[in-house]
């Protein structure tokens, strides 16, 4: 039989609470929008694996919860993550998400200021529509292209013959 995947990578959201991050894996994982909000509890995963370069890319996609009081268990779960959203850590591949962007009249961080954000970082930047489907299927595939490439220049320079 096939396997299932070729890598599994696990993937992190975090962000102040309710700025959608629930929202935009439902969207990743099932294609779905509910408007109802329910703050996370700790912290929850889903799977989707997608195809990337002609590899099956098994996405483990772990939700934290935005509220305070929850931070030091969802601190725990950053060790192990490949791909992280959002905040910065040694090693992983980052890339910044500015979700709602269906509400363009109550926007609360401009454009140029994320942009110039994401580039003192040296990270990519999306601006993202949990409730529109806008962007979404790029932030996640773009993140794991990312970790992919990086991940088989690492093998390659490990053999070496690259650099
Ligand atoms: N208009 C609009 N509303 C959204 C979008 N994404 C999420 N929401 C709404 O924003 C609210 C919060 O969404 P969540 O996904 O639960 O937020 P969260 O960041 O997971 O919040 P915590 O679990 O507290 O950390 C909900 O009412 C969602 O329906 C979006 O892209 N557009």
């Amino acid at each position: 039989m096939a396997k299932a995947y070729d890598h599994l990578y696990k993937l992190l959201l975090i962000g102040d609470s309710g700025v959608g991050k629930t929202c935009l894996i439902i969207r990743f994982a099932e294609d779905n929008f509910t408007s109802t909000y329910i703050s996370t509890i700790g912290i929850d995963f889903k799977i989707r694996t997608v195809e990337i370069d002609g590899k099956k890319i098994k996405l483990q996609v772990w939700d934290t919860a935005g509220q305070e009081r929850f931070k030091t268990i969802t601190t725990a779960y950053y060790r192990g993550a490949v791909g992280i959203i959002l905040n910065a850590s040694a090693g992983v591949e980052r890339l910044l998400i500015g979700n709602k962007c269906d509400m363009e009249s109550k926007r609360k961080v401009q454009r140029d200021a994320a942009e110039k954000l994401a580039k003192e970082h040296g990270i990519r930047f999306f601006e993202t529509s949990a409730k529109s489907s806008v962007n979404v299927e790029e932030a996640f595939s773009t993140l794991a292209r990312d970790i992919l490439q990086k991940s088989t220049r690492k093998a390659v320079s490990g053999l070496g013959v690259g650099g």
